[in-house]
């Protein structure tokens, strides 16, 4: 019956949007917004159908009052029946009892179900009943919500996509997916505690609930890699949302592609706060006062631009505090008031004189001859002026993010000075020097992902050169409002002069017709959000915040002036040099402890053998550091194996063939079988790949940009954050701590990525803290297997 109902709805929508396809708008720009709204609320619509035809209905509650309530992926009424509810969508309220209840608090509720589904036909149902006097067994894990269904998600094998949670999520995690949504939230949780799934299904819940406000100005989801994103990208789509947006830190300025990487010491120095103090000084550095003065030719004759001048229309230009190409204006304004005075005094004084600026009595003549609107001439004339606008633009340059930043990073004095006035020592600056193939002038793939925040930092110091856009928009105004006039006057022409008729005119003026035309814009909110660097967006969250360092956090919070966010993240899995170690510490500068922390304590991802082995690295890291409690066991233990490490390659490839072929036979092959990874220092990934890729051909993916739906992924740790495999294996563990700074906590997420089993392969004796791991005894030499 549901389903039905889901078609039919279905059918309706899938004709009015072809009915609003086929309309003309004509000429009336009303006409044309109003079919593009009709198009995306039936587009949005249908794809919200699309994503609910999976496991529509996949729980049902039993009330002690006889009540039967269905949950599911939407909200579907019965227009019969006074609107009853027929399925409950699961972010409505009406919903939480699936979520919450338990035998010690049942809420009223006798019995949950859940129920599967496979192309519309049931195929399992687990019930839970709840009334503890009902119950001869109790289930094992008093805590868990569904436990049957939820140990069969998490033991499913993996698909390179992570999959949506509606149909299990836990008690403490709808805590937060449902938590007031202003304000800044930080979610702490070990591995595998479902901060993503979390993160996701709260940006899910929120745009439900807050639909109204959050489709206008739009979602963030800012996650740490590309990769990343792509295994996250099908959550939201899959729960019907599609207007949110997925960046990266290196994405979040416009028009600039994060392109190229940089060690990750110049990473470090770019994310620190003395930067914002560099970039402020690199534009102080620009706003120059000349040591000489300065000749400019004017008409034949020759004018002068002095120090003390300059000085004085750079001070007033500061005074204004407002951003670089905005306070150009005033400088400029000043600077040709002055020239356009001293030329003004010349001509007035002595119009027929050969030599005008240096006579004795140039300006002094006491009253001038000429009028006033002969100044305004000169003042004109100066401003379009080559050779003005040459010392002015020397002066006072208009700069673009990019050019700032491209000249600065290209040339050693203008760096030195700023980084001087920031407190960079040499031996840090200097790391940011990069010797430049284009002429100093930017090109956009020249950056880095710790670049957008510092390109955000430099766009805000120097703020547009909007002159020209003022007064495009300005005439784009007036010409609305002429338009505007013209409908008002047709509207009203036919009417008496009847004060008793309600006219068109008394109701809305043409300024205000106007403005109503003013957002004719095709864009979908998240394409106009993704494309404005000033976007202040509804809600942010923050996957994987821990790697966020100074400077990008200065650049989120820019993009969320309300502060209502969602922060996730594991301090104890911090990889980058920039970021964090403490939550206080991180954002203390920027939210000055108003932020709110939920944690997140169950392991579902890695079972407890693992975890058990991943304990010695989280105490190594820091010993206050909890470990999040496993959800199940497996009955495997992870394993060690030693090799010399001439035959590293080999016999990697031979353990990854054997643990591929293992895989295959336990989940079988295809989309849904396994998924096996192989996380390696990142020195080590391209020597060691080929061996790979020749034991088992065709199924591996390694690079910049790695394919995860293939079976075996050969990554660097840095790469497989965030991410989850059925098995891992990890390769010389001692290298990936001392790789870098923070390689325990590499280590750590390394360990973590496992569903069923890890191996850890070395080539020098293994790290102290993995002192639990087991000598793999039970695998033969593979020729034997
Ligand atoms: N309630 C749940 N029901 C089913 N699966 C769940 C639930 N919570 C988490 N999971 C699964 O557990 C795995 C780990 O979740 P997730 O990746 O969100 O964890 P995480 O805390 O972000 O991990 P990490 O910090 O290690 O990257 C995912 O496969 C997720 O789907």
């Amino acid at each position: 019956m549901l389903y039905e109902r889901l078609d039919s709805s279905r059918e309706q929508a899938s004709t009015r949007l072809a009915e609003a396809l086929r309309e003309r708008p004509g000429g009336r720009p009303q006409a044309h917004t109003e079919r593009q709204a009709t198009v995306t609320r039936y587009t949005r619509q249908l794809a919200r159908y699309d994503a609910a035809e999976d496991g529509l209905c996949f729980g049902r509650l039993d009330f002690d009052d006889g009540e039967a309530r269905y949950v599911g992926r939407l909200g579907i009424l019965d227009e019969a029946a006074d609107y009853a509810p027929l399925l409950v969508d699961w972010r409505a309220p009406a919903a939480r009892p699936f979520y919450l209840a338990t035998a010690a608090s049942p809420e009223g509720v006798r019995r949950r179900r859940h129920i599967r589904t496979s192309r519309r036909r049931v195929t399992d149902l687990d019930d839970e009943v709840l009334d503890l006097g009902a119950v001869d067994g109790r289930p094992e894990h008093e805590s868990l919500t569904g436990e049957a269904r939820l140990l069969a998600a998490l033991t499913a094998g993996r698909t390179g996509r992570m999959g949506d949670i509606v149909e299990t999520i836990q008690a403490e995690q709808d805590q937060i997916i449902r938590a007031d949504h202003s304000g800044v939230l930080v979610v702490q949780g070990g591995p595998g505690t479902g901060k993503t799934a979390v993160a996701l299904h709260r940006a899910a819940y929120l745009l439900y609930t807050y639909r109204e406000q959050l489709s206008k100005r739009g979602v963030l989801v800012i996650g740490p890699n590309a990769t990343f994103l792509r295994y996250i990208s099908h959550v939201l789509p899959a729960l019907g949302e599609t207007s949110v947006v997925l960046a990266t830190v290196g994405d979040l300025f416009p028009g600039v592609r994060a392109a190229r990487t940089e060690p990750r010491e110049t990473a470090e120095i770019k994310g620190g706060p003395r930067m914002a103090d560099l970039i402020t000084a690199a534009v102080e550095d620009r706003q120059r006062v000349p040591t000489e003065s300065v000749e400019i030719p004017f008409e034949g004759d020759v004018l002068l631009l002095d120090a003390a001048t300059c000085e004085a229309a750079r001070e007033k230009a500061r005074d204004t505090r407002r951003p670089h190409n905005q306070a150009r204006r005033v400088f400029v304004r000043e600077i040709i008031d002055t020239l356009a005075q001293q030329y003004f005094d010349h001509l007035g004084a002595d119009p027929y004189a050969d030599d005008p600026l240096g006579g004795d009595d140039a300006g002094v003549s006491g009253g001038n001859l000429l009028g006033d609107e002969v100044l305004d001439d000169i003042r004109h004339e100066l401003g379009q002026d080559i050779g003005v606008l040459a010392a002015l633009d020397d002066l006072w340059p208009v700069l673009t993010p990019q050019w700032l930043l491209a000249d600065l990073f290209a040339d050693e004095d203008l760096l030195g000075s700023a980084a001087a006035a920031a407190g960079l020592r040499a031996a840090e600056w200097r790391l940011l020097l990069r010797p430049d193939p284009h002429g100093g002038r930017a090109d956009d793939r020249m950056w880095t992902a710790a670049d957008a925040p510092l390109l955000d930092e430099a766009a805000e110091c120097l703020g547009e050169d909007d002159t020209a856009a003022l007064a495009a928009a300005e005439r784009r105004r007036r010409e609305r409002i002429a338009y505007a006039q013209g409908v008002v006057d047709i509207l009203t022409r036919d009417m008496d002069d009847d004060p008793d008729i309600l006219m068109v005119s008394d109701l809305i003026d043409a300024e205000r017709l106007a403005e109503r035309h003013e957002n004719d814009d095709d864009r979908s909110t998240a394409e106009r959000a993704a494309a404005d660097r000033t976007w202040a967006y509804g809600h942010v969250i923050v996957d994987e915040a821990q790697e966020l360092s100074h400077m990008a956090w200065r650049m989120v919070m820019r993009r969320c002036p309300s502060r209502s966010m969602t922060l996730v993240g594991d301090v104890a899995q911090t990889g980058d040099l920039a970021g964090a170690s403490s939550w206080d510490r991180v954002l203390g500068p920027h939210l000055a402890g108003r932020w709110r922390l939920e944690r997140l304590t169950v392991n579902y991802r890695t079972p407890a053998e693992i975890m058990a082995v991943a304990a010695g690295v989280l105490a190594a890291i820091d010993p206050e550091l909890e470990l999040p409690r496993s959800v199940r066991e497996t009955g495997t233990s992870p394993w060690q194996l030693a090799i010399e490490p001439n035959e590293l390659a080999t016999e990697l490839a031979a353990v990854v063939a054997s643990e591929a072929a293992d895989l295959a036979e336990a989940l079988g092959e295809g989309p849904d079988g396994g998924r096996l990874a192989v996380l390696v220092p990142a020195a080590m990934l391209a020597d060691l790949h080929p061996a790979i890729a020749a034991a088992v051909p065709g199924a591996t993916t390694a690079g910049d940009d790695p394919e995860l739906e293939t079976p075996v992924a050969v990554l660097t740790v840095r790469q497989s954050k965030g991410l989850e495999f059925d098995a891992v294996l990890v390769v010389d563990p001692d290298r990936i701590i001392t790789e870098s700074p923070r390689g325990l906590n590499d280590l750590y997420v390394a360990l973590t990525r496992a569903t069923r089993s890890l191996g850890v392969l070395h080539t020098s004796p293994l790290p102290e803290a993995l002192g639990a791991l087991k000598p793999r005894t039970a695998v033969a030499e593979p020729a034997a297997r």
